[in-house]
């Protein structure tokens, strides 16, 4: 004699999901937000399942690439987060993708919670690095102090792991962030924890352009922003040699793949944040990293000045509030 079944044990049988719905969670999270919306008119699980993937993307701009989560917080309108790929360190070439998964349940990208990759970056390699070992000491050759605007760090060529105190920069953001929505700004990053003086806060990462580019795609960013709704993101950081009669310039765009730099806003009095240029040993270029220029409470929105002013009459208008504003956005002249 069989045992009877009762009706509400079968009703509490967990069902295997659909095909449609596994296939459905594995494709949804590399739609683009326009792309989730048309799909999500067409049924009632494709609408669940995108509004589930638009609060996931909204809880984490960094799609689980930086150690702690940094959430779009908006209450000034309806736009729950910003669309663009992340890269948590420059790249030296165009990224052979278009899409990146973003939002989905288990997240399948390889690159998860790898803060550093070494080998999208240009090496030197007859370079010498340090040999102290696994953690290095005060007399690291690699921690030459070469004042205000550039420091080095263990890279590549140097024997010590990650977690040497000499490689600040190489763990990722570790400061609790989020990106706020600013009337008239746009999204702007602010801190969510108080952040002392001289703390590392984040790298400036992106496509890394050469000059004739970064110009070309200045010329194309600065007439889509005459139509009032496109952010650019391109930073031009140049590096003196001592004479100061030649410099080294180095693009990096953050528009279209980028990191949560892309949300720092200028303001005219300096903000506080210090743009340094990184040095890693065993790395032909430098990285540009941002570091509190003064202490920084929680709350405060992170700002920096845009780098060598250029008052077009024509730019766009400058919100920053500060005592000293010039009432024009900087804008680089390329
Ligand atoms: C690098 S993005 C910063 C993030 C941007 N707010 C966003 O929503 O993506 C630079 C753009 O932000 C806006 N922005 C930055 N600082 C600003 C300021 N002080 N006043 C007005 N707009 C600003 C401008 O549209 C500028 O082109």
């Amino acid at each position: 004699m069989s045992a009877p079944t009762s009706k509400r044990h079968a009703q509490h049988t967990p069902t295997p999901p659909s095909p449609f719905l596994s296939i459905s969670e594995l494709v949804l999270p590399w739609l683009t937000p326009q792309e989730l919306a048309s799909i999500s008119c067409t049924c009632h699980t494709l609408s669940h399942l995108s509004k589930l993937i638009t609060t996931v993307r909204s809880s984490d701009a960094s799609r689980l690439f930086e150690p702690l989560p940094i959430p779009f917080i908006n209450t000034v309108d309806s736009h729950s987060y910003t669309f663009f790929l992340y890269t948590p360190t420059y790249l030296t070439s165009s990224p052979n993708f278009s899409r990146q998964f973003w939002g989905g349940r288990i997240n399948p990208n390889p690159n998860c919670n790898t803060h550093f990759n070494f080998d999208s970056f240009l090496g030197v390699s007859d370079s010498v690095g340090c040999d102290c070992g696994e953690i290095c000491d005060e007399d690291c050759s690699c921690a030459v102090l070469w004042g205000g605007e550039m420091r080095t760090e263990c890279g590549t060529s140097c024997d010590c792991e990650l977690n040497c105190g000499n490689r600040v920069t190489q763990m990722g953001v570790s400061v609790e962030l989020k990106i706020v929505r600013v009337e008239k700004k746009g999204w702007g990053l602010f801190a969510a924890q108080f952040i002392p003086e001289g703390k590392f806060v984040c790298e400036y990462a992106g496509e890394l352009l050469t000059t004739k580019e970064a110009k070309r795609r200045q010329q194309v960013y600065d007439e889509l922003a005459k139509g009032g709704c496109f952010s650019s993101a391109l930073l031009v950081v140049r590096e003196f040699l001592p004479s100061r009669k030649a410099c080294f310039r180095i693009n990096i765009d953050a528009t279209r793949i980028g990191n949560v730099a892309r949300f720092i806003n200028h303001s005219c009095d300096g903000g506080n944040l210090s743009a340094i240029l990184i040095r890693s040993s065993g790395a032909l270029l430098p990285r540009v990293c941002f570091f509190a220029s003064r202490d920084i409470q929680a709350g405060e929105e992170l700002s920096f000045s845009y780098g060598d002013v250029r008052l077009r009459p024509e730019g766009l208008h400058c919100f920053c509030g500060s005592s000293c504003c010039f009432g024009i956005l900087p804008s680089e002249d390329t």
